[in-house]
């Protein structure tokens, strides 16, 4: 397994990729790796020839008041992890893509050029992360300019990062199929995540208020129909009495991620959640109605 810092030598290796006839994969991540990576990673191998995992905790998608500082890094761990799966390469560049705030240290390279993603970027997660969406579509087109996979994989976990992806891809032409990879859960239905090491023992047990709930909105609707609102509540309602904060709660379509007033059945839905629990703030969803 090759470890790439450099973007040039990246590039180069894409190329002689291609140019021997082999397609590629990449699979983006910020590290810490988890099993549900490692889904992502078994399902890149499955439709390419050779597959490239990135790893960059990207500071352009971090305001100076979130956790850059203190999100999980393992370098060796996630090496050993992706040479045990027979990764061809690792891209672990040390800088990419600038800072949103100026007191950032070491001071980010000079970068005026950032993608926008005029509506997917808004609401749900930018809520709270106006910053978000910018930074992670101006630093997925960077990976994808540097690797030049034929097919990136994204883990539906981060929903609206996913279809902002697929939406970027298709807009810039970037001649990339986005392949989604459905949720994968712990034992006890708590969504994997490289933040839940720092929930305390506490937290990590009441959490499961969200997985709990979310899987409870099949039952309710399968007795036909309901108002998004009441869905809506139904989870609400949950993770505050498990003691976590919620940060929103929205039934949406699928593929536009517009929200819904009420779900019938046969509607391709999904219940899109954020929460935080002690100072982790964690996703989760589920799709309702099957994949769109
Ligand atoms: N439980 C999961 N199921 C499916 N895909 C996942 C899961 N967790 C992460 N991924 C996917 O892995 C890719 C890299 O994500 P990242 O490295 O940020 O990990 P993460 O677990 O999402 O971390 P965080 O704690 O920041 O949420 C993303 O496409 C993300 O959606
Ligand atoms: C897609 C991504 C690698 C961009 O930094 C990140 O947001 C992530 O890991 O989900
Ligand atoms: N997977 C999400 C990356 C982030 O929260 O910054």
């Amino acid at each position: 397994m090759e470890v790439i810092e450099s973007s040039a030598t990246m590039r180069a290796w894409s190329r002689a990729q291609r140019a021997a006839g082999r397609r590629i994969a990449l699979v983006p991540t910020m590290g810490y790796l988890h099993e549900g990576h490692l889904e992502l990673v078994r399902r890149a191998k499955a439709v390419a020839d050779v597959v490239i995992v990135s790893i960059y905790v990207n500071p352009a998608q971090f305001a100076a008041n979130e956790d850059f500082g203190t999100y999980p890094r393992d370098e060796e761990g996630d090496a050993a992890k992706l040479r045990e799966m027979r990764v061809d390469a690792v891209f672990a560049p040390r800088r990419l893509a600038p800072s949103p705030s100026s007191s950032s240290s070491p001071p980010p390279p000079p970068h005026e050029t950032y993608v926008t993603v005029e509506n997917l970027q808004r609401g749900f997660c930018a809520i709270t992360r106006p910053h978000f969406f910018r930074g992670v579509a101006t630093v997925v087109c960077k990976l994808f300019n540097i690797c030049d996979p034929d097919v990136a994989v994204f883990g539906k976990k981060d929903y609206q990062q996913w279809r902002l992806v697929e939406r970027m891809t298709r807009d810039l032409d970037f001649a990339i199929e986005i392949v989604g990879v459905p949720l994968m859960r712990e034992e006890d239905g708590v969504a994997m995540s490289s933040r839940n090491v720092r929930l305390t023992p506490k937290n990590r047990l009441a959490c499961r208020a969200v997985s709990v709930a979310l899987e409870g909105l099949e039952a309710t609707l399968m007795a036909g129909g309901a108002l998004a609102s009441s869905l809506q509540t139904i989870v609400r309602d949950a993770i505050a009495m498990s003691g976590g904060e919620v940060d929103y709660v929205e039934v949406v379509d699928q593929l536009t991620l517009r929200p819904v007033e009420r779900v019938t059945a046969g509607d391709k839905v999904v219940v899109l959640v954020a929460a935080k629990y002690g100072d982790v703030r964690l996703l989760d969803n589920v799709e309702i109605g099957g994949e769109a």
